[in-house]
C-alpha cells in the first residue's frame, strides 16, 4: 500500500489516499502501522476519501485503533495533501469528517500549502454531548479526584471529539505518563477524553501538553488546543485570541465572539511518501 507520512506541529499521521487505495481493516492497520519499532511509526492513521457533500472526507484512526471524530492537526495535512497533489485545487476547501463539514482556507507558498486556517466550528460545552459524567452547572474549574489521589480541577469542552483542560502552574514539569493515562480512562468520561494540561502565560500566550485518548502524549492536539482556548476564555485566563505552545510547534487560536466559531490555524508538512506491506 502507497502512504504518506506527514505532521501538523509534530502530531504525526500515515496518510492513505482513499480516492486510488482500499484499506479493509483501517482500524487493525493503524495499531500496526503506527508502531514507532514495527510499524512505520505515528499517531495513528488517517485516511483521505471522496465524498459526496465536499471536496474530500477524512476519518481518523488512533494509534489504538480507536476512532476520533474530528483532527484538528490531521485536518490540515489533509487539506496539504489534496492541493498539493492536484486532487483538489482550491484555496478554500471543505472537508467532510464524522464532527461535521469543516471549511479551511488555504495559505499557499511557491505552489505548495505552507499553513491553513480551518473554522472548526463551536464548542460544544453540554455535558451530556461531550461526554462527560457532569451536571450543567459544574462544567468549569471543576474538581476530579482520580484513583492514585490526584485531585485535578477540569474544565470540559468538545471540538468534535471530548477534551478535559487542567491549569497548572508548570506544564513542564509535569510527568505525563503516569497522570495522562488515569484520567484519560476516567470513569466521569464514558467514551474516555484527551487530556490537555496548560500554563496560561500571558492574556495572548498558553504553553500546552496533551494526553491525546488512543494514541498517549503527542507533540500537539488541534482539537486539543481550540478547547484549551475556550476553556481558557471560560476561566477567565486569557483573551479569545491565542498562541498555544505546544512541544512541536504553536496553534493559532481565535473564538469569534460573533458567531460562537473557533479558528485554528497553523502548519501542515509532508514528511516522506513510501510503500508498506500489510
Ligand atoms: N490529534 C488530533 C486529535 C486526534 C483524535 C483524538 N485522539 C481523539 O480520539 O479524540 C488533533 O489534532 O485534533
Amino acid at each position: 500500500m502507497k502512504f504518506t507520512k506527514m505532521h501538523g506541529t509534530g502530531n504525526d499521521y500515515i496518510y492513505v489516499n482513499g480516492f486510488e487505495e482500499k484499506l479493509e481493516n483501517p482500524s487493525e492497520a493503524a495499531v500496526k502501522l503506527s508502531d514507532r519499532r514495527f510499524g512505520i511509526g505515528s499517531d495513528g492513521l488517517i485516511l483521505i476519501l471522496p465524498s459526496d457533500v465536499a471536496d474530500c472526507r477524512m476519518e481518523m484512526f488512533n494509534a489504538d485503533g480507536s476512532i476520533g471524530k474530528m483532527c484538528g492537526n490531521g485536518i490540515r495535512c489533509v487539506a496539504k495533501y489534496v492541493y498539493d497533489r492536484g486532487l483538489v485545487k482550491k484555496d478554500v476547501l471543505r472537508v467532510e469528517t464524522r464532527s461535521g463539514v469543516k471549511t479551511l482556507q488555504l495559505r499557499v507558498e511557491d505552489g505548495k500549502v505552507a499553513s491553513v486556517r480551518v473554522n472548526m466550528g463551536q464548542p460544544e460545552l453540554d455535558p451530556e454531548k461531550i461526554p462527560v459524567l457532569f451536571s450543567k452547572d459544574r462544567m468549569v474549574d471543576e474538581e476530579v479526584y482520580t484513583p492514585s489521589g490526584n485531585v485535578w480541577r477540569v474544565t470540559c469542552v468538545s471540538m468534535g471529539n471530548p477534551h478535559a483542560v487542567i491549569f497548572v502552574d508548570d506544564v513542564e514539569g509535569l510527568n505525563l505518563p503516569a497522570i495522562g493515562p488515569e484520567m484519560e480512562k476516567h470513569a466521569m468520561f464514558p467514551e474516555r477524553a484527551n487530556i490537555e494540561f496548560a500554563q496560561v502565560t500571558g492574556p495572548h500566550e498558553v504553553q500546552m501538553r496533551v494526553w491525546e485518548r488512543g494514541s498517549g502524549e503527542t507533540l500537539a492536539c488541534g482539537t486539543g488546543a481550540c478547547a484549551c482556548a475556550v476553556a481558557s476564555v471560560l476561566t477567565g485566563k486569557a483573551d479569545r485570541d491565542v498562541t498555544v505552545h505546544l512541544r512541536g510547534g504553536d496553534l493559532h487560536v481565535f473564538w469569534d465572539p460573533d458567531t460562537d466559531d473557533v479558528y485554528m490555524e497553523g502548519p501542515a508538512a509532508f514528511v516522506f511518501d513510501g510503500t508498506v506491506e500489510i
